[in-house]
């Protein structure tokens, strides 16, 4: 006779991010609509640091704009690509190749390619902060400039948004927004990850970081897996899903230390675990240049999105003379 002993536990369900539905938010029929939205924000931001969002306002049709133009830009000659490299930009817009991220603590750099842009200011101004995009010689303005361009705005309303709930979650007044947005610095990068068989072993397609600003908005192109957030209560990695028209929100570094941390900034990572190649693109929502604290305006600490961002880039990249002047640190 065989003996069965007691039933194997069932395994854990995978953990999932909260999926919220921001059109209630957006769009209210019944009161206390808004207020729920909030309450759902604050809790995945507090715990999670990380969600996902639907009812988010982006027309479809405009996210598969954006992926056309994705498989465009990067489909472009490599020669044609580096002659739009950031580096040779004041803005810090256009093209970055793969292998140029290394974190520290990372063997391999990041496997991904990316191409930056931002609001398409006509001069060069606060060295560099804003001013003037790149854009592809040989991609005609319907098939990428245009469709880029309307698709950047529709992200930076959907930041300006998160941020109008984050501030009502910590009790103040979402038109706090309105100063806070007075002129943002919005930068907006399109990511190519290569197919993992041709990455070599150990390299991640975005190593584990946390993003060190605002609000980022990020686009994943569905059914294109590799996104995971790290989970403290659980010590593992969620993996989340790369679902149409579904968009993942999460917090940077700023949202946490100015929130006193009621709002994470988690880490996160990157391993294409697709067949092919996978697009993404990030919308990192960041701030008035000249502006403090929204979140806590009593907080002592006056620091501006400016200061925060010159003290970030400064370690990183060849930050000016001028633009450390001009957000006022010396
Ligand atoms: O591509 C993704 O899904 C995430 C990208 C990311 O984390 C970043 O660019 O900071
Ligand atoms: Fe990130």
């Amino acid at each position: 006779m065989t003996q069965t002993g007691p039933a194997a536990p069932a395994p854990a369900p995978a953990p999932a991010l909260p999926l919220i539905d921001l059109s209630p938010y957006l769009a209210p029929q019944h009161p206390g609509d808004r207020e729920r939205v909030v309450e759902q924000v604050r809790e995945a931001a507090r715990q999670h640091g990380f969600f996902q969002v639907t009812g988010h306002g982006i027309p479809l049709e405009l996210q598969r704009d954006l992926v056309r133009c994705m498989d465009k830009l990067f489909g472009l000659p490599r020669e044609a690509k580096l002659a739009m490299s950031f580096l040779e930009n004041p803005c810090r817009r256009g093209y970055e190749a793969a292998g140029m991220s290394l974190r520290e603590g990372d063997a391999l750099p990041d496997a991904k390619e990316c191409f930056f842009l931002a609001r398409d200011d006509p001069a060069v101004e606060l060295s560099g902060f804003f001013g003037p995009n790149v854009w592809p010689p040989d991609l005609p303005d319907g098939d990428f400039r245009r469709p880029a361009q309307a698709y950047y705005e529709h992200s930076v309303a959907l930041g300006k948004t998160v941020w109008r709930i984050l501030l009502e979650g910590l009790g103040q007044p979402g038109d706090l927004v309105e100063a806070f947005a007075a002129r943002p610095v919005v930068p907006m990068k399109m990511i190519r990850y290569p197919p993992h068989r041709t990455v070599r072993a150990g390299q991640l397609g975005i190593g584990a970081h946390t993003d060190f600003g605002g609000v980022t908005v990020l686009f994943q192109q569905p059914g294109k897996d590799g996104l995971e957030v790290w989970d403290d209560a659980r010590a593992a990695w969620i993996p989340v899903p790369a679902l149409e028209d579904v968009y993942v929100i999460n917090c940077g570094d700023m949202v946490q230390r100015w929130s006193a941390g009621a709002y994470k900034s988690a880490r996160h990572r990157v391993l294409n675990k697709a067949d092919g190649e996978r697009l993404s693109c990030a919308t990192f929502w960041h701030g008035d240049i000249n502006a403090s604290n929204p979140l806590r305006p009593h907080d002592p600490d006056r620091e501006t999105v400016g200061q925060l961002l010159v003290k970030r880039f400064r370690s990183q990249y060849s930050i000016t003379k001028e633009a450390v002047a001009q957000v006022g640190l010396v």
